[in-house]
């Protein structure tokens, strides 16, 4: 029987998630609440089984590669969402590999999301030179820190926040009834956020099981303003390890979501004034997070991870341009070129604190790019200029890359704080 890509019947997916596991390295036994979970996974809101953004390869009838997408909200500069297509549990066994499987369910679903109206495809890359050739840059990165609390400096006798608001431990039933709301602000206010399902918070909050991991409840604290509303989320594992009779706990944060100032700084300083907590793993954060400024030691924060994190792969360049925010006037002919001729085009962008045009002209080109370069700056991460340094954005008119550089860059780095 020959090599075959198509999408899922119900049937194909106990095989199917054996493969994935393979993929990933993981045991590739299957277990029946895996698959239960999975085909609520991937059911339509109707509750059906929807196949249709489910790839698989098979090959004498068993399954050799995977492939997903769904649909997702991305966050643009200023506050708006975007209509991505989410691409992950990618994988093609290696028995398979280098024969071309993920190219071809990659321009099936490339293809099919475009036809959708979806703006941008996006996903988070397992290596970093798997898809820049399917016109996906990396549009965000992330960072963690491990802090060493003794050398932080901050005031060990903290006792809470000193502006009217308090800090609470909470169970998992609170995080539900305010983790929701709490990340629609934040989606709101930081460009890069992605939007969390009902199902993420189940999962996350250990009542919904994913897969054969066990579950083991974190702790979890929240900040209350003077005015009594819920403005920051905070998550983390500690373990309890001690050396010589002197403690050397280690935090690990799974989560500090904090929507006001004086939440984010209330909950890194109680996280960071913990007894027994000698050092602290901050998570991925964005590389500009304010965290080793807070403390009167920034050196106490040593960077263990610095890396790309969300990629972008742009679909509709008008829509993606006209949907964020600039902050300063200006206008630029971009040429984009796409060799999956999905994205091309010669488009004028005329943008500036009222709102942005951008459309299809006939002008001279000004900057040309590939479309996976538009996606390393379409959400304000990257300069054009360091780019052009690199060879990978051409300036056509003098000046250009300084248009440029004023118009997509954003005075905050975007941040992406889920894994999918
Ligand atoms: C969003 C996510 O889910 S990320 C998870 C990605 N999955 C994994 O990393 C799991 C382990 N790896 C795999 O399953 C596979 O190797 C995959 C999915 C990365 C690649 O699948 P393949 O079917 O081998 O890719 P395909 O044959 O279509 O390759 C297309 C091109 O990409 C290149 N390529 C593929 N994978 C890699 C890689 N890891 N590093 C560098 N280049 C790669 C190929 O060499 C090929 O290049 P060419 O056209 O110049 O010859």
């Amino acid at each position: 029987m020959s090599l075959e890509v198509r999408t899922l019947t119900e049937l194909d997916l106990p095989d199917w998630i054996r493969a994935l596991h393979t993929g990933f390295l993981r045991s590739p036994a299957v277990s029946k609440e895996e698959v239960e979970s999975r085909r609520t996974l991937m059911s339509a809101a109707e509750g059906a089984f929807d196949s249709d953004r489910t790839q698989g390869a098979f090959d004498a009838g068993r399954c050799v590669a995977t492939f997903r997408s769904f649909v997702q909200r991305l966050t643009v500069p200023g506050g708006t969402a975007v209509a991505a297509n989410a691409i992950s549990n990618v994988t093609v066994s290696p028995t398979h590999r280098r024969r071309g499987l993920l190219s071809r369910m990659m321009d099936t679903d490339a293809r099919a999301a475009k036809e959708r109206g979806d703006v941008v495809s996006t996903l988070i890359a397992a290596e970093y030179p798997i898809y820049g050739r399917y016109g996906f840059g990396p549009a965000t990165w992330a960072t963690e820190w491990e802090v060493d609390t003794a050398r932080a400096g901050l005031d060990p006798r903290y006792a809470g926040p000193s502006d009217g608001g308090r800090v609470d431990l909470a169970g998992p039933a609170e995080v539900r009834e305010h983790g929701p709301g709490l990340h629609e602000r934040l989606r709101a206010a930081r460009h890069g956020v992605i939007d969390r399902t009902e199902r993420w918070w189940l999962r996350n909050t250990g009542a919904l099981a994913v897969d054969d991991r066990p579950w083991q409840e974190p702790f979890y604290a929240l900040y209350r303003s003077p005015g009594g509303t819920v403005d920051g989320l905070l998550a983390y594992t500690a373990d309890d390890r001690w050396e010589a009779k002197v403690p050397q706990g280690v935090v690990q944060v799974l989560e500090l979501t904090a929507v006001s100032p004086a939440a984010e700084r209330a909950l890194w300083h109680f996280l960071l004034s913990t007894d027994l907590v000698a050092r602290v793993r901050t998570g991925l954060r964005a590389p500009d997070d304010v965290l080793p400024l807070l403390l009167p030691d920034p050196r106490a924060a040593r960077t263990v991870t610095h890396a790309d994190y969300l990629w972008v792969r742009p679909l509709d360049v008008p829509a993606l341009l006209t949907a964020r925010t600039y902050t300063t006037p200006g206008s630029l002919v971009l040429e984009v070129a796409d060799r999956a001729g999905l994205a091309n085009g010669r488009f004028l962008l005329e943008a500036g604190p009222d709102g942005a045009t951008c459309v299809p002209t006939a002008r001279g080109a000004e900057l040309s790019l590939d479309v996976a370069e538009l996606g390393t700056l379409a959400l304000g991460d990257e300069a054009a200029s360091r780019l052009a340094v690199l060879g990978r954005v051409s300036e056509e008119r003098a000046g250009a890359l300084a248009v440029a550089d004023g118009l997509l860059r954003t005075a905050r780095r975007p941040w992406c704080p889920d894994v999918f």
